[in-house]
């Protein structure tokens, strides 16, 4: 491996007399406290119009001086600035912007008010690249002063504290935040509560309540990582005393918190940044970071960018520019491939930091005991529609099962066999299948499978005669530390997929060898011991068997408990082979030719395992899972619940839901009554009169909102542009311009606890749908018909008058 030259690599002050012109020095970082001249720095890139880069030159602002920061909400702080940093920057070459003044501190930190500044400068625009440069600047500028503060600052960009399957979960509701404002900026309650009704958003109310407080003793700057340690000490207060102690701990931050660091401090604390850094742009940014701003040593050229490239780059040289966009995408690809197999970005850090990009590729990857991002499927309409994308490749159709995704775990040490179970959301969800762990235990002795992972659907089965019961009789099995005596809703566990066996990853073998291995190392367990579980292999049916036998399976799906199929190519292959199928009309249109991969699709919606659900027919082909985020006040027979409900998408653009459709079917009442408990006026960290966030509802007026945490899945007749959403505006271009999109007739199905709310459809996925619905591509539009019908088939249901909207 080649090392580069110890001059080669980025520091600080390599920035300043490598690819920044000489005159920046003469204003190079000043330490003194307090506004002075910004230091001008030179961008690669900065225009909107994809002409090549120039070098040209801006300011940084200094930080805000609390007395001067005026507007709360978007976009404005103390000082106006021609060309804010990182939102000019469209360019897909971010720029370098050194640390402004004040926000760094020489003690081997970086301090919180970079962050809170970042978040400041990326939350002004709507521009993914803008973003993502902000991003990558702030890695850049971490790496460069303090590497160890990068993991703490990407867990807090990132809204999370911990791997999802650590489980290492905040715990604080919105009342006590509001509580720790009150108590720190001294304001009564009413006060405090005209700021909610006012601003909204928590983080916009504390940075208002506490703009005129001042502390008598200076305290110490918050810095990155001592956020980060006091949210972990907060999540690890439990028992007696706990509230007490978390509420301690955030007075302490909001105290030692200044300006802008008190706005984004609470949001953070709130779990709601609203900047819409999802996993993707962190793990972009971090790529980029590390390709310009390489973490120390084993540097090759393959990966990283020379001071020399960063120049040529800057003097606009098309080839340069066009090296520096390979490597990036390189670094993305690895990273955004490495995280799949062990979404944790701690690991990720140290393996970068320990010896770059070679290190984590070399020793990055699967590990047993560590879920993986799951492969996801892609709807389809109908069984043509098979045929259509996978032509003559084989397939098989499977049972698609109504239950719980597992993905289990089985390795054998020295001290014993472990068993661990996650979810789809990759949570640990051991404890809540003690008898599927004995089930794995038991084959793992009596079959020699030393380790293993699987991918699988826990289906609660009867008792009495073993036949297969439905997600709801599931769910109400306990979550958590569930004791085998106890267990009164047996299950079964239907393997579907084998990503590792016996010590050999299996990711790139085509599904017809996974397969066979399931079906040869794993055997069915038809009759369980007392307290274990019931283990199969799914229902399939190959489409070797001829079109009459996979039509006759789809039948038989349909009548029966399955919720569908789920059909998946077996081997490799090229799609476009003209298909021969009888009656069955294939469209001449849009017939794949697309080479298709067999293998195990990490992270991926692969076109290589197709969704058919049952009633793909009428409905809108694919459910939906949306986000009730809000309700009206029930009549009737309804009066004293909520109802309509309001539901929203999950925007990942802007990291917000955003109201779709108002939902009024497929309830129990059962189900009504538990709902307004759960959001109860008497608690306000869950229904309120005023939003939880500074959403899109469009024409929706709801009586009150809910605080954003549920996932329910619903199906719908049809999709139709409608005057009262702004949901998927501009997505789905056509005749209607301003105009969203809305469900006709949407039916609640169930509550997918699996689900987190940034798991749930996005306005794109449904302005997809909606391009593919039957009807539109029967008539080969782009927008339909103006209908903007909301009202609901339901008869118990009464109709929503236009006002109430
Ligand atoms: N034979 C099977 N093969 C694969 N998945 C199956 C099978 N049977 C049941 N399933 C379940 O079906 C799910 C995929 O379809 P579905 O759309 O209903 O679920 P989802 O979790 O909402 O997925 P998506 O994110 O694709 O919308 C899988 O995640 C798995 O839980």
């Amino acid at each position: 491996m080649a090392k580069r030259k110890q001059a080669d690599q980025p520091s600080l002050d390599s920035y300043f007399s490598g690819s920044v012109p000489k005159k920046l020095k003469a204003t190079k970082v000043k330490t003194k406290a307090g506004p002075s001249k910004p230091p001008e720095v030179i961008e690669l890139s900065d225009s909107d119009d994809n002409s090549p880069p120039v070098a040209s030159s801006s300011r940084i602002s200094p930080p805000p001086s609390p007395k001067k920061v005026i507007r709360l909400g978007a976009a404005t702080t103390s000082v106006q600035r021609k060309e804010p940093p990182y939102s000019t920057l469209t360019h897909d070459i971010p720029a370098f912007v050194p640390i402004p003044d004040d926000y760094h501190l020489t003690s081997g930190s970086v301090a919180f008010s970079f962050l809170a500044y970042t978040l400041a400068e990326i939350s002004k625009t709507r521009s993914r690249i803008a973003i993502l440069n902000g991003l990558t600047n702030c890695f850049r500028v971490i790496a460069i002063h303090h590497p160890p503060s990068l993991t703490p600052a990407i867990y807090l960009l990132s809204n999370t504290l911990s791997p999802p399957y650590a489980q290492v979960e905040l715990g604080l509701g919105p009342s006590a935040i509001t509580q720790s404002i009150q108590q720190v900026s001294g304001l009564t309650a009413a006060n405090l509560r005209k700021l909610y009704n006012k601003h909204g958003d928590p983080g916009d109310v504390a940075y208002a309540a506490k703009v005129n407080t001042r502390t008598l003793i200076p305290l110490p700057p918050l810095t990155i990582s001592g956020v980060y340690e006091a949210l972990l000490k907060i999540s690890n207060c439990k028992g007696q005393g706990a509230a007490k102690q978390r509420q301690h701990i955030v007075e302490k931050l909001l105290v030692a918190a200044k300006g802008e660091e008190t706005r984004f401090l609470v949001r953070i604390l709130s779990q709601n940044l609203r900047i819409g850094a999802v996993r993707t742009s962190l793990l972009t940014a971090l790529a980029r970071a590390t390709v310009l701003t390489p973490l120390p040593e084993k540097l090759s050229s393959k990966w990283y960018a020379s001071a020399a490239l960063l120049k040529t780059v800057q003097k606009g040289d098309e080839s340069a520019q066009e090296k520096l966009k390979n490597k990036f995408k390189r670094a993305e690809d690895l990273l955004r491939r490495m995280f799949a197999l062990q979404p944790n970005y701690e690991y990720i850090v140290t393996a970068l930091g320990e010896g770059g990009f070679e290190h984590l590729s070399e020793n990055g990857g699967l590990a047993v005991g560590i879920p993986l991002l799951p492969t996801l499927g892609t709807p389809a309409r109908s069984l043509e529609e098979v045929y259509e994308r996978f032509g003559e490749l084989p397939f098989t159709a499977e049972c698609k099962y109504d239950g719980q995704r597992a993905q289990i775990h089985i390795q054998r040490t020295g001290a014993g066999i472990e068993v661990k179970i996650f979810s789809r959301h990759l949570e640990d969800m051991t404890d809540k299948y003690p008898d599927v762990v004995a089930t794995m235990m038991q084959m793992s002795t009596d079959k020699g499978v030393d380790s293993a992972i699987v991918d699988a659907e826990i289906v609660a089965v009867s008792p009495d005669t073993g036949e297969l019961r439905s997600f709801q009789d599931l769910s109400g099995r306990a979550r958590k530390a569930v004791n085998i005596g106890d267990i009164t809703i047996p299950v079964c566990v239907f393997a579907f997929d084998l990503m590792y066996l016996n010590d050999k990853v299996l990711l790139e073998e085509d599904f017809r060898v996974r397969r066979a291995l399931i079906r040869q190392h794993l055997p069915p367990i038809t009759s369980p011991v007392r307290g274990s579980a019931a283990f199969a292999h799914v229902e399939a049916c190959d489409s070797t068997e001829g079109l009459a036998e996979v039509q006759s399976f789809w039948n038989r799906a349909v009548q029966g408990q399955s919720e569908g199929l789920m059909v998946k190519l077996l081997d490799s292959g090229n799609a476009s082979a003209e298909p021969d199928r009888g009656d069955i009309a294939i469209p001449t249109t849009a017939k794949s030719s697309k080479k298709l991969s067999a293998h195990y699709n990490i992270d991926q919606r692969t076109y290589s395992w197709i969704k058919l659900k049952k009633d793909y027919v009428e409905g809108i082909g694919d459910s939906l899972d949306l986000i009730p985020i809000g309700a009206w006040n029930g009549n009737g027979r309804k009066a004293g619940w909520w109802s309509p409900i309001l539901l929203g998408l999950w925007d990942p653009s802007t990291g917000k839901p955003v109201a779709v459709c108002k939902c009024m079917s497929g309830f129990s009442d059962a189900f009504y009554k538990d709902l307004t408990a759960r959001y109860s006026l008497n608690d306000e960290d869950n229904c309120s009169a005023r939003p939880f966030w500074d959403g899109d509802f469009g024409g929706f007026r709801p009586s009150v909102y809910f605080r954003p945490h549920e996932v329910w899945e619903l199906r719908g007749a049809d999709i139709t542009v409608s005057p009262v959403s702004t949901a998927s505006q501009g997505l789905f271009g056509g005749v209607s311009g301003e105009k969203g999109l809305s469900i006709r007739f949407p039916r609640f199905i169930k509550l997918r606890e699996d689900k987190g709310i940034e798991e749930a459809s996005s306005p794109t996925q449904l302005a997809n749908m909606y391009q593919n619905q039957p009807s539109m591509r029967a008539q080969g539009k782009t927008a339909g018909a103006d209908d903007g019908d909301l009202e609901d088939p339901d008869p118990e249901s009464e109709n929503v008058t236009e006002d109430e909207l």
